[in-house]
């Protein structure tokens, strides 16, 4: 009998327990250290046929590390794997067995030739199909791809470039093309935070579609920090805690706080603010002015010192170009800004940061960190000029500096000398927010601030962008698909859709599906009118 999720959470039945006529994928006995720090602990995981299990924990649990053993990257200490009635140790597991033994990943970077078209990226997959006469036979590629794209539900056409795709169906055609070649469709897909950039309409699509797959059959393992939605798709749940299952629930319907109380250990509440004090004044740092850039055509907006605004939109709407503007990472093709009430364009970001503006880049990982430095390195670097002196750089004060920050973020690290390669997705998103934090910068931007962050953290990173705003008065401006996070955070919110601000409102005066019914209707592109007619009196 499978476990009850009771029994499973507590640990009464070993997960070994799930019939083998069930199961798709089992792991048992997973070991990993890095050097002395031991990260999984006789881990395991019972994947049941035609289920979307959830593989949930806290930043640095262990999650990525498993999904890395099991796609052949990182070679566990020890641990055995049984998949499509075969057994494989995990310890000389290679990414070859992994692809042999029908394990298929889908990673939040797609892997897709965005400039190339969907039959291409399938072909490029699993090879041309040729004619006889040996030429890349473009009608059965054709042919095979539109049936592939029937079944997903993608829509486009075969010949459409992956870059004009909406990114829901992206991220459809990096499924679909992982699968092209299951014909017996009992690979496992293993999703790396599919959503993790999308808005909620476009992650529901997303998640409707693997829902509809599933049904069918198909077998998903997902992992997400996006609780809501993945309770709202998944039926099992593995939870990790510091390297260990701490619960398997399976066919299962828990609460948030369940979960989160099994991640945590603990009971935890308050996960977002509520009630906050608006530290708000009248008193304008950044304006932008008639702002043109990429997708936008004329953004007028003006932020206050303390206040804390949030841009909402769908995806690609320009909400992170808005970012890129103020922070001197793109020039405007016309427009103002004024900061401080002079003129404001930087041509380059040392001239923004020079100036008291900050941006925490979504892809902090790549554009904003330096890997094979230390924890400690990477948040000196802001600082450098307050911890030289006299040639010298101050390396207790810069250790010092490093461990309260981690301490204040709650960073799952080794220590300040450990590399910042070594920390998992969302510890390094917290050093970078705490380093750009630590300039006290009078202009704060944020891109997608607690993309990959645990639900426990977040309460800490907004706690701090929060006093940010009320203590050094700064204004802060961020962009998130997530709207119950702008809505719980932001003093205003303002929405982008055809390339300019649509709707601007308190958010104390609107609730998340206000909101959210805002974004969804706003026009997606210029001159655009729109799902649905937009009044003021729409929210009330
Ligand atoms: N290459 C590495 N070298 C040393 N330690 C590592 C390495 N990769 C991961 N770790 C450590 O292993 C632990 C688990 O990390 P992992 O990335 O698996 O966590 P995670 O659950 O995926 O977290 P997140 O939700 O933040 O992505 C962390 O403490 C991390 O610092």
């Amino acid at each position: 009998m499978v476990p009850t999720s009771q029994q499973a959470a507590a640990g009464e039945q070993p997960s070994a327990a799930a019939p083998a006529t069930d199961v798709a994928l089992r792991v048992t006995g997973l070991d990993k250290s890095f050097g002395a720090v031991q990260v999984l602990r006789n881990a395991s995981l019972v994947v049941r046929h035609g289920t979307i299990h959830a593989l949930l924990g806290g930043n640095g649990s262990g999650k990525s590390t498993t999904i890395k053993i099991l796609a052949g990257v990182y070679q566990a200490d020890a641990g055995r794997l049984e998949i499509r009635g075969q057994g494989y140790d995990l310890a000389g597991y290679t990414p070859a067995t992994a692809e042999r033994s029908g394990l298929r990943f889908v990673h939040q970077d797609l892997g897709l030739f965005d400039d190339l078209s969907v039959e291409e990226n399938f072909a490029f997959d699993a090879g041309f199909p040729r004619t006889s006469g040996g030429r890349i036979d473009w009608k059965t590629l054709r042919a095979r791809v539109a049936e592939l794209m029937r079944a997903y539900g993608i829509h486009g056409t075969p010949r459409t470039p992956v870059n004009r795709l909406r990114p829901a169906d992206r991220t459809l055609v990096a499924i679909a093309r992982a699968l092209q070649d299951d014909a017996a469709g009992d690979c496992v897909v293993v999703l790396d935070e599919p959503t993790a950039s999308l808005g909620k309409k476009e992650s529901e699509e997303l998640l409707g579609h693997v829902r509809r797959r599933a049904d069918l059959g198909q077998t998903f393992v997902v992992v997400s920090h996006r609780m809501q939605e993945v309770l709202s798709v998944a039926q099992d749940f593995t939870v990790f805690r510091d390297g260990a299952v701490v619960g398997e629930l399976v066919d299962a319907q828990p609460t948030e706080d369940e979960i989160v109380a099994i991640m945590a250990g603990r009971s935890v509440t308050a996960l977002r603010p509520t009630g906050s004090i608006s530290h708000a004044t009248n008193d304008t740092v950044l304006e932008f002015r008639q702002i043109a850039a990429g997708p936008l055509t004329g953004v007028d907006l003006a932020v206050h010192r303390g206040e804390i605004v949030g841009i909402a939109g769908l995806a690609g709407s320009g909400r992170s170009t808005l970012l890129s503007v103020a922070f001197g990472d793109r020039a405007p093709d016309s427009g103002q800004m004024l900061l401080d009430g002079r003129p404001y364009a930087p041509r380059s970001i040392g001239a923004a940061m020079a100036a008291g503006v900050a941006l925490v880049p979504e892809d902090r990982a790549h554009e904003a960190a330096f890997a094979d430095l230390t924890t400690d390195e990477n948040l000196s670097m802001s600082v450098l000029g307050r911890l030289w002196h006299g040639g010298l750089l101050r390396k207790r004060e810069s250790r010092a500096n490093a461990r309260a920050l981690i301490e204040k973020f709650g960073v799952h690290v080794a220590g300040p000398d450990a590399l910042f390669s070594s920390m998992s997705g969302g510890n390094q998103q917290k050093v970078v927010l705490a380093r750009w934090l630590q300039r006290d910068p009078q202009v704060i931007l944020l891109d997608e601030p607690t993309q990959g962050v645990d639900v426990m953290s977040r309460a800490d990173i907004y706690a701090v962008i929060r006093d940010a705003a009320a203590t050094i008065g700064a204004c802060v401006l961020i962009a998130s698909s997530d709207i119950g996070e702008l809505h719980a955070l932001c003093d205003r919110v303002v929405v982008l859709g055809g390339g300019r601000i649509v709707h601007e409102v308190a958010a104390r005066d609107v609730d998340v599906d206000d909101l959210t019914a805002l974004v969804l209707k706003a026009p997606s592109a210029p001159g655009d009118v729109g799902a649905g007619t937009i009044t003021e009196g729409a929210l009330s």
